[in-house]
């Protein structure tokens, strides 16, 4: 196959010349046409479309077009040939000859006259947008002829002197020929590779898409476009932010710091939530590359030991939590007053116990509420980490960072960390399961981190500690389940919730959220039974018999999931290992 060659030549002769020696090139396919500076451009959008592979031009002309088209240029270049044509034409010129051209052009024209003695008067010009000057200047030096390329000599004529273009001979042109040639080699051997990695990426059928600073979408794996078109129905939009608004934001910044940990988004897709992650590519060009990538739930956390989560919060006003008791009104209150004020803070209870959700609350009633709310898990110490937590920290001024497992890093490490809060003005909220003054007595937090969120710290009570919430709680959670599974669910009956209320119940909300899901599920009258429940802890708790052969076969393997779960404390990850499935698979199997 030939190569598509578009061939813009700025004067007659050369487009002549060019025609001439295009007919003894075997792989070359040439079309030629004439175009100056001016007209250039408008001819290669025309024949962009066109499938052309390459084009050849000149001087200033080729120089433009290299920012006009992504089509590689190549560039007739003026040869010692060239220059020496036309020396040997001016040499006995009485009438003032006057070179003026790019440094590479006069350079070559000083070399080759010094070498002939010939000496013509140069100018050396840097940009188009000086040859007027250069014309005019030379035309009041005396000068009466004119030597350079199109643009030079059509300016030199409009002030009223003669010119001589330089134009191409035929090795030039062959020349360029050639470079076409190699060029086209070199950009074929590259698309081969590009090709093979894209193939690579539609095969393992992962949904990715790369976009560019700008949103515009540079490629997309045809699992990605399939989720697109669903979202979009019949659109051609090109750019991501589209689809994904939330990515148009402080975040995009955040990505490019942090690479190559990615930063983790929960969507909803037509009422499906799901797992995305956006990531920096490092290209070699200005340009910053972004990728956004579907995920399976939370996979691969442990990969860099720290897990960056754009939180969605589910609660957003502290008029959301329910509960009249003392140990709810007492975390309201206390949480009431942290929003108030940007310094760090630490919220520390049992697991489940509603700490994010809280840090949500606390954020979306803070005056940080339009700016970003980053969840940041630290699962391991590792030496780069506060290379990798710096830019989180310092990453904007405003916004609020929830860091979650501080202290599971060495104690100088979190002296770093300490350091990085006292730098920062992003409103830092820290994560414990027990106790910061238990954690400081046992040396797993340092006194230094310790400083810094001493006077602000809210302890969020454990479910049995205000049972007498639990009404409100169990109807809350009621409420939100009948809207995710479609069902019409009015309650549970009052001696029921004795029942419950009475029970010695080990959980925390996460639990009663997961066991009043799993009831609204299997309910099938107005209220949910006493029966409805016993199930669920039968299963779910130590001491009852755990498989009843009589079920089917699903339902059996739903209740060693709860059986498993239950085993690993509602440690899903824990849980999914030990039954060798994957988080996704286990949390399908339990639907
Ligand atoms: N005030 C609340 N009202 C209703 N539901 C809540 C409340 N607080 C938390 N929850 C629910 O309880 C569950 C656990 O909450 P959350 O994840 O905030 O707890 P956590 O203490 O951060 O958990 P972990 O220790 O496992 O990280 C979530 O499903 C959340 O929706």
């Amino acid at each position: 196959m030939k190569i598509k060659t578009l061939f813009i030549a700025p004067y007659p002769g050369l487009k002549e010349l060019a025609l001439t020696l295009a007919k003894e090139q075997q792989s070359l396919d040439i079309t030629v046409v004439q175009g100056d500076l001016q007209e250039a451009i408008p001819i290669v959008k025309q024949y962009e479309k066109k499938g052309y592979d390459i084009i050849i031009s000149r001087g200033g002309t080729a120089q433009l077009l290299r920012q006009h088209t992504s089509l590689p240029i190549i560039e007739i270049k003026v040869s010692g040939y060239d220059i020496l044509r036309i020396l040997t034409l001016v040499k006995d010129y009485s009438a003032h000859p006057r070179i003026i051209g790019f440094p590479n052009i006069c350079q070559g024209f000083v070399s080759v006259s010094n070498l002939l003695g010939v000496h013509i008067p140069y100018t050396i010009i840097h940009d188009q947008e000086e040859v007027a000057e250069a014309v005019q200047q030379a035309k009041a030096d005396g000068a009466q002829t004119i030597i350079g390329d199109t643009i030079t000599c059509k300016t030199a004529e409009a002030y009223g002197l003669q010119s001589i273009l330089i134009t191409s001979g035929k090795e030039s042109v062959l020349e360029a020929f050639e470079q076409a040639k190699q060029t086209y080699q070199i950009m074929k051997n590259a698309a081969k590779q590009v090709n093979l990695y894209k193939q690579l990426l539609q095969k393992t059928k992962i949904p990715i898409a790369i976009y560019n600073e700008n949103g515009s979408i540079q490629f997309v794996s045809s699992s990605f476009q399939k989720i697109l078109a669903f979202m979009k129905n019949n659109s051609d939009e090109s750019s991501i932010y589209a689809y994904f608004p939330f990515l148009d934001n402080a975040y995009k910044q955040l990505c490019q710091e942090i690479e190559p940990i990615e930063i983790q988004y929960t969507y909803a897709i037509n009422d499906e939530w799901v797992q995305l992650r956006q990531g920096y590519l490092k290209t070699d060009q200005n340009e910053s590359q972004y990728y956004l990538r579907f995920s399976e739930k939370e996979d691969n956390q442990e990969e860099y030991g720290l897990s960056v989560t754009a939180m969605r919060p589910i609660m957003t006003s502290f008029s959301q939590i329910v509960g009249n008791s003392q140990p709810i009104q007492m975390v309201i209150h206390q949480a009431e007053k942290a929003a108030m004020h940007n310094e760090p803070l630490a919220l520390y209870g049992e697991k489940g116990t509603g700490k994010k959700t809280l840090a949500g609350i606390i954020h979306c009633e803070s005056k940080q509420k339009d700016e970003f709310l980053l969840l940041v898990r630290i699962l391991a110490d590792y030496r780069e980490i506060i290379d990798h937590l710096k830019p989180i920290l310092a990453h904007s001024e405003k916004g609020t960072c929830v860091l979650q497992g501080v202290e599971h890093l060495r104690l100088e490490h979190q002296d770093d960390v300490a350091q990085l809060i006292h730098e920062t003005k992003t409103r830092t909220i820290f994560l414990f399961e027990d106790s910061p003054i238990n954690l400081l007595r046992q040396k797993k937090l340092s006194p230094h981190l310790f400083k810094q969120f001493k006077q602000n710290q809210i302890r969020l009570p454990s479910l049995k500690e205000y049972m007498e919430d639990l009404d409100e709680y169990v109807r809350k959670f009621i409420a939100q389940y009948n809207v995710k599974y479609g069902k019409q669910i009015v309650g549970v009956h009052e001696e029921t919730l004795k029942w419950l209320y009475n029970r010695n119940w080990q959980g925390n909300l996460q639990e009663l959220s997961h066991v009043i899901e799993q009831a609204i599920q299997v309910a099938n009258h107005e209220y949910i039974s006493k029966e409805d429940l016993n199930n669920i802890f039968k299963n779910i708790e130590p001491g009852y018999s755990l498989i009843d052969l009589n079920k089917p076969l699903a339902e059996i393997e739903k209740d060693i999931i709860w059986k498993v779960l239950q085993e690993e404390e509602m440690n899903q990850t824990k849980a999914a290992k030990r039954l060798g499935i994957n988080r996704s698979t286990l949390w399908r199997k339990l639907k």
